[in-house]
């Protein structure tokens, strides 16, 4: 019996088993809380449900972020489901490509710009809004995840940083004002990963060996390990905490390394 036994979570972010939402939510069902997943169109569902059946859950939802119908949609489903929402979890992030590489002030345009924080920053209020009613109902917990590059200037990470940036204040914002409702309001912040998403970027297999020499516990994260952080900071255990960005990375940041 785990310390989220009982808890109904909504995961929004798998892609595969590689995803850090992957982590999140193998770590909340592990400490009993009950699962429902949303995949980002066609060619991702059938891997989507395939990882729902291991998580012994049937609910697996259409939703791409940037569509208003589409997150409403997968609340009055959930609504319909489960009556309430204890957990929401918000694990998703993209720019176009050409905006991370070089510096910032080369790659960075103004669709690149409104089209990350579209999806990687406002995609949280969003989903929060939609959600509000049933999180209300529940006394519920909302999770995201952000990176470094929100407080350092990370090389090549350019305006996703930004974008990360707006996501960490949106953290607690949303937290200030639904704090009220005994909804909290959270973020881990990951050490870089191999996930898909990472996979697109120049020299991540040398930013990651470089990060985990330079990092105090010597090794990269793992998706279970933020996900474990995930799910105590979603838990009645973490009753007290809201607003905060809780750094996953083996100590990275609290280093002088470059
Ligand atoms: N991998 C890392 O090194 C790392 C480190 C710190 C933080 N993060 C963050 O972790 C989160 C998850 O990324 P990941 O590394 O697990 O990679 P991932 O590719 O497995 O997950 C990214 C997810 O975002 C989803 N997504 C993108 N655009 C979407 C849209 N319009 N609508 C709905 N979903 C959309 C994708 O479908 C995918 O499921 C992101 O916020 C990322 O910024 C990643
Ligand atoms: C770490 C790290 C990451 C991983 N991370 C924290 C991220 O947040 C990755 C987010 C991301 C957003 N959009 C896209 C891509 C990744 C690649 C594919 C694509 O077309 N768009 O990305 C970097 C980019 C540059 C430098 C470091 C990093």
């Amino acid at each position: 019996m785990g310390f989220l036994d009982g808890k109904k979570a909504l995961i929004v972010g798998v892609a595969n088993n590689k995803s850090i939402a992957y982590g999140i939510a193998k770590q909340m069902q592990a400490q009993g809380a009950e699962i429902a997943l949303t995949f980002q169109g066609e060619k991702l569902k059938s891997r989507v449900e395939k990882i729902a059946e291991e998580l012994g859950t049937s609910i697996v939802l259409p939703l791409d972020v940037t569509s208003d119908e589409e997150i409403t949609a997968v609340f009055t489903e959930i609504e319909k489901v489960w009556g309430g929402l204890d957990i929401l979890v918000h694990s998703v992030a993209f720019a176009p490509r050409e905006e991370l590489e070089g510096r910032m002030i080369d790659a960075s345009t103004r669709q690149g710009f409104a089209i990350a924080h579209d999806i990687s920053a406002y995609s949280l209020t969003a989903l929060t809004k939609g959600g509000y009613e049933l999180l209300k109902k529940n006394k519920g917990a909302v999770m995201t995840v952000s990176y470094l590059g929100a407080e350092r200037a990370v090389p090549n990470y350019n305006v996703m940083g930004i974008a990360k940036a707006s996501l960490e204040a949106t953290v607690r914002y949303l937290a200030a004002d639904l704090g009220q409702d005994g909804i909290r309001v959270n973020a881990v912040s990951a050490g870089p990963i191999r996930t898909l998403a990472a996979a697109g970027i120049k020299d991540f297999r040398s930013m990651l060996e470089k990060a985990a020499l330079a990092t105090p516990l010597r090794q990269n994260v793992t998706i279970e390990e933020v996900g474990n952080t995930a799910a105590f900071l979603c838990s009645d255990l973490a009753s007290g905490i809201t607003g905060e960005v809780t750094y996953v990375d083996g100590g990275y940041n609290i280093t002088a390394s470059t």
